[in-house]
C-alpha cells in the first residue's frame, strides 16, 4: 500500500476528509488544555559505554539490574552511551539539511510501505520521516537518500547508517536484558532475528505564541522499544504511575529507552507501554531522530508460554504488527481508544 503522508492545509484546526489527514489531525494537533508541570522525579540514566557489556559478565548483570528497577518504576529510562558523541553534530546536520529541503522535495519521500514517508501536520509545526527497514544494507543509501539527492549524498548516508548500527545495537542489548530479566532470554535470539528497524527523522518548529503547547498527542507507541535521541530543546513528558507528567531530561550523551504495545503484548503485560507525549515551548526548534524496533511481518506477537499461567492469563490473541498498525490507523480518526490493542485483541 502506498502511504501518501502529507497534509496540505497547514490550518491545525478542521478535520478534513482524507483519512490520512484525519490521522494526522488526531495524532499531531494542538491541545494547550493537556499542558501540564512536569513532576520533579528524575529518570535513572543507565550507562551503556562499556565495551565489555557481555551477557553473563558481572557488568551486564549490574546494568540488567538497573535496568529493572528503572523499568518496573517507569516502563522508560534514559540510556547513556558515550559513542553517540562522535556522531552527534554529523547527526544534527544531517537532521537540519534534510528538513531544509523545499517542500516538493521533501514530499517526494513515499514508501511503498504501509505509513512510512515524509509527514507533516495540519499546524505545520512538526514534521517527520519514516523510513522503514532501516538495517537493511543500502536502504537508506538507496531509499532514502537517493530520493532527497539523486547524485547521492554520502555524508547523510554515512551518518545515518552509523546512527542506525549505533542505536539499533543497543536495542538488541537492552531488548535480551529485559527478556532475561522475566526469564524468557533463551527467546532473545529469535526475537531480534525477527526485528525491523524504522528510523524516524523528527522537527519541531517552535509554537509562535511561544506558549507551552501539545504537538505529538498522549499515546503509546505500537511497535516493540523506542529508542530516542534529541537535540538539547526539550519537551519529551512521560506518565508515572500516579498520573503525573514528568519532563524527560536526556543528557547529550543519552537515549531515551521507552516501552511499545508489543513488547507489552509479548511478555503478557509484565512491563507497561509507556505512555507520552510532547509539549513544545520557546523558540528553538527540536531535533529528534529514533529507531524505533519492531515485530517483522509475519512474525506473530506471542506471549510466550514461560509467561502465561493460572494467575497470569494470555492478554492478547497472537497479532501480526503491521495488520495492528492498519487497524491503529483506521481508529485514530475515529477518536483513539484509550487502548487500541485491547480493541484489537484483547482478550
Ligand atoms: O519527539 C519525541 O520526543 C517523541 C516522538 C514520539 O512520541 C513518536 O514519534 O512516537
Ligand atoms: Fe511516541
Amino acid at each position: 500500500m502506498v502511504a501518501v503522508v502529507y497534509d496540505t492545509d497547514g490550518d491545525g484546526g478542521s478535520i478534513g476528509a482524507s483519512p490520512v489527514k484525519n490521522v494526522f489531525h488526531f495524532l499531531f494537533c494542538i491541545h494547550n488544555k493537556m499542558v501540564s508541570s512536569g513532576a520533579q522525579a528524575k529518570l535513572p540514566v543507565i550507562d551503556f559505554s562499556n565495551p565489555n557489556l557481555k551477557p553473563g559478565s558481572p557488568e551486564w548483570d549490574s546494568v540488567k539490574h538497573q535496568v529493572r528497577e528503572a523499568m518496573v518504576e517507569y516502563s522508560c529510562f534514559l540510556a547513556s552511551l558515550d559513542q553517540i558523541m562522535e556522531l552527534q553534530n554529523a547527526v544534527w546536520e544531517a537532521l537540519k539539511q534534510t528538513f531544509e529541503l523545499p517542500m516538493e522535495t521533501k514530499k517526494l519521500y513515499v514508501s511503498d510501505k504501509f505509513f512510512y514517508g515524509y509527514a507533516m501536520s495540519s499546524s505545520g509545526l512538526f514534521e517527520s520521516i519514516m523510513h522503514d527497514e532501516a538495517q537493511i544494507d543500502g536502504s537508506i543509501e538507496q531509499g532514502l537518500a537517493k530520493t532527497y539527492w539523486p547524485q547521492g549524498n554520502i555524508s547523510f548516508s554515512k551518518t545515518l547508517i552509523s546512527f542506525t548500527e549505533l542505536s539499533s545495537r543497543l536495542e538488541k542489548t537492552i531488548k535480551r536484558m529485559i527478556l532475561e530479566i522475566f526469564g524468557v532470554g533463551n527467546y532473545a535470539d529469535e526475537l531480534i532475528d525477527n526485528t525491523n528497524y524504522m528510523l524516524k527523522l523528527m522537527k519541531y518548529t517552535p509554537p509562535p505564541t511561544g506558549e507551552p503547547t501539545d504537538m505529538v498527542f498522549p499515546h503509546c507507541d505500537k511497535n516493540m522499544v523506542t529508542l530516542l535521541y534529541q537535540n538539547e530543546v526539550e519537551g519529551l513528558q512521560i506518565q508515572t504511575k500516579d498520573g503525573k507528567w514528568m519532563d524527560v531530561k536526556p543528557p547529550p550523551n543519552s537515549f531515551i529507552v521507552m516501552v511499545g504495545e508489543s513488547l507489552w503484548a509479548w511478555l503478557n503485560g509484565t512491563l507497561s507501554p509507556t505512555y507520552h507525549h510532547v509539549v513544545m515551548k520557546g523558540n528553538k526548534q527540536r531535533y529528534n531522530v529514533g529507531i524505533f524496533s519492531a515485530p517483522r511481518e509475519g512474525y506473530p506477537v506471542k506471549a510466550p508460554k514461560e509467561l502465561v499461567d493460572d494467575k497470569n492469563p494470555t492478554m492478547f490473541k497472537p497479532f501480526d504488527y503491521e495488520e495492528y498498525l492498519r487497524f491503529y490507523y483506521s481508529q485514530v480518526p475515529l477518536g483513539c481508544p484509550e487502548s487500541t490493542l485491547q480493541a484489537y485483541c484483547g482478550l
